[in-house]
């Protein structure tokens, strides 16, 4: 094993990330985008073992925890420079941070939620992001019947003070809850306002300039997906 670390967690064999190469592989290439899913997983593993109490984890452990084979998670460990020691595995606390970090879950993230229906309402109130390292910051309606209206601690903003609030706030991420009709429109004032990290709900398909990461969720499609395999399973002589 080889480690350029010289602080005392170099016996496991992690690197530090230097600054500017979150989300980075070792050696500054990016990390493959199936790896930094499972990264997220490890990272959820750690953190609860973390509030068990667990102070150090085999890889065998770890990959049981997160789901996944030893050598997937060897090798994805390796992209964040992190090579476990046999017979002495990971520290907990450490592999968590030095994940968290090439994640860029470090980064102070404010999450600005856009449309406070069913949906924005529900996620400005889950308090499960704030432990992850996303604080919402502020939600956004145009209806004027919403605006004002508690959701949490918050208070809805009114949309057309959008780029006021999300520079006020300081946020840098943006939650797009809104009818399909008007997410394009919406997406390229958070765009313009600086805001380069969004995740869509909306159903349809969002145009971006280079350099701002897009992410959509459609649980319709994954329920097709999930479909499609159980109905393979029930079919005989086919495998899901
Ligand atoms: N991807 C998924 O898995 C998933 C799941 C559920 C809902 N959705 C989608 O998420 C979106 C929101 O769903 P919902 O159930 O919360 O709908 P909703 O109708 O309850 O809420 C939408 C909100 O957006 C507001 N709005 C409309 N135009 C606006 C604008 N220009 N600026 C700001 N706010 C505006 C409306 O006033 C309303 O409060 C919909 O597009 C829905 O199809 C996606």
């Amino acid at each position: 094993m080889t480690s350029l670390d010289s602080s005392p967690h170099a016996v496991q064999g992690v690197q530090p990330v230097p600054a500017g190469q979150e989300g980075k592989a070792a050696g500054g290439k990016q990390i493959p985008p199936a790896a930094v899913a499972r990264l997220t997983l490890y990272l959820r593993a750690l953190n609860t073992m973390l509030a068990e109490g667990v102070e150090r984890v085999s890889s065998e452990s770890l990959a049981e925890a997160s789901g996944v084979s030893s050598s997937t998670l060897r090798k994805d460990l390796s992209h964040v420079g992190s090579y476990g020691t046999r017979g002495v595995g990971y520290e907990v606390q450490y592999l968590s941070r030095h994940i968290a970090a090439a994640l860029g879950l470090t980064h102070d993230w404010k999450v600005a939620i856009v449309g406070a229906g069913n949906l924005g309402k529900a996620l400005a109130r889950y308090g499960g992001f704030e432990s992850r390292g996303f604080d919402v910051v502020a939600i956004f309606d145009a209806d004027q019947m919403v605006v004002g209206n508690e959701v949490g601690w918050l208070r809805v903003s009114d949309v057309a003070d959008l780029e006021t609030v999300l520079h006020r706030t300081g946020a840098n991420m943006v939650v797009l809850a809104l009818p399909a009709a008007v997410a394009q429109g919406v997406c390229d004032r958070v765009v313009a306002a600086g805001v380069h990290s969004i995740l869509s709900f909306a159903p349809v398909m969002l145009q971006v300039p280079d350099g701002v990461n897009l992410r959509k969720v459609d649980m319709a499609t994954e329920l097709q997906i999930l479909a499609y395999h159980a109905q393979r399973a029930q079919t005989p002589g086919q495998t899901a």
